[in-house]
């Protein structure tokens, strides 16, 4: 479903992304973790289109990101072609990012391309039937300033699936939340991978990679230290760098 072939990424002169290499399979829970300004964030931030990559090629569902393959050039997309890439794609971050004006429903009956596909009633219809499967049908009615974030963080996810993506990308989404409420969450992207669905977590939550994840990357510095079955990273690193951000996190 992706695959990052010496992916670099620089912001001025600093390189951020330093020729990352991996392969996130089909249906695959794959859960990135390392220490804060590693480069995790600025990945998801490429596989989704929000920033060109330097070198390199990253595929998404076999095609190039950002770019169309004509014989041997690449044409750089157009901002109307990289939209509707971008639909298949869903995004949670640490924020939950909800419109506050708009009620749950809303908010997710709203993601502007299901409305204007489905005509609103069918829009509405299945936006209540994500709500029901993050478990949160009776707070439809809610504003996110009537939700605790952890609600808020599922009508985010429920908002993201409204699009019927094919990868859910997440990023370090729980961080922002309350202990207590970590779990309910975790246990939404349990449901989906339990449904199949292909996705990448850049997480500090140990316990879910090891439980859920079908694959491990430790990154470092820009670079890809260490992959593998995740309870075998967690479990039994073979490097240093690895071993020392574990000691900190487990
Ligand atoms: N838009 C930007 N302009 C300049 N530098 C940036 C930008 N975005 C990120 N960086 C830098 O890139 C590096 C990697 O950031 P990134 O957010 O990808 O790391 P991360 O591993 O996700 O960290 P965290 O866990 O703290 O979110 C950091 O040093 C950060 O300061």
């Amino acid at each position: 479903m992706v695959r990052a072939e010496g992916v670099h990424k620089s912001y001025g002169q600093v390189e951020v992304l330093k020729g990352i290499d991996l392969e996130v399979r089909q249906s695959e829970v794959f859960c990135l973790v390392g220490p804060s300004g590693s480069g995790k964030s600025t990945f998801l931030r490429c596989i989704n289109h929000l920033e060109k990559i330097n070198a390199g090629r990253l595929y998404v569902d076999g095609e190039l990101v950002g770019y169309r393959q004509k014989g041997d050039r690449l044409h750089e997309l157009k901002d109307r072609e990289v939209a509707l890439k971008r639909r298949d794609i869903g995004m949670v971050f640490q924020r939950f990012n909800l419109f506050p004006h708009m009620t749950a429903l809303e908010n997710v009956t709203e993601a502007p391309v299901q409305v204007k596909k489905e005509g609103r009633a069918a829009a509405k219809e299945r936006a209540m039937a994500l709500l029901e499967r993050v478990g949160l049908a009776d707070k439809a009615g809610n504003y996110p300033s009537q939700l605790s974030g952890g609600q808020q963080q599922r009508v985010a996810i429920a908002r993201a699936l409204a699009m019927q993506p094919k990868l859910m990308l997440f990023d370090e989404p729980t961080s922002a939340l309350d202990p207590e409420l970590v779990g309910d969450v975790l246990d939404v992207m349990r449901g989906l991978a339990e449904d199949g669905m292909t996705m990448i977590v850049v997480t500090h939550e140990m316990g879910f990679a090891r439980e859920v994840g079908d694959a491990l990357v430790f990154m470092d510095g820009g670079v890809v230290v260490e992959s593998g079955h995740p309870r075998e990273v967690l479990g039994n690193p073979q490097h240093e760098r690895t071993r020392a951000f574990l000691s900190k996190v487990l």
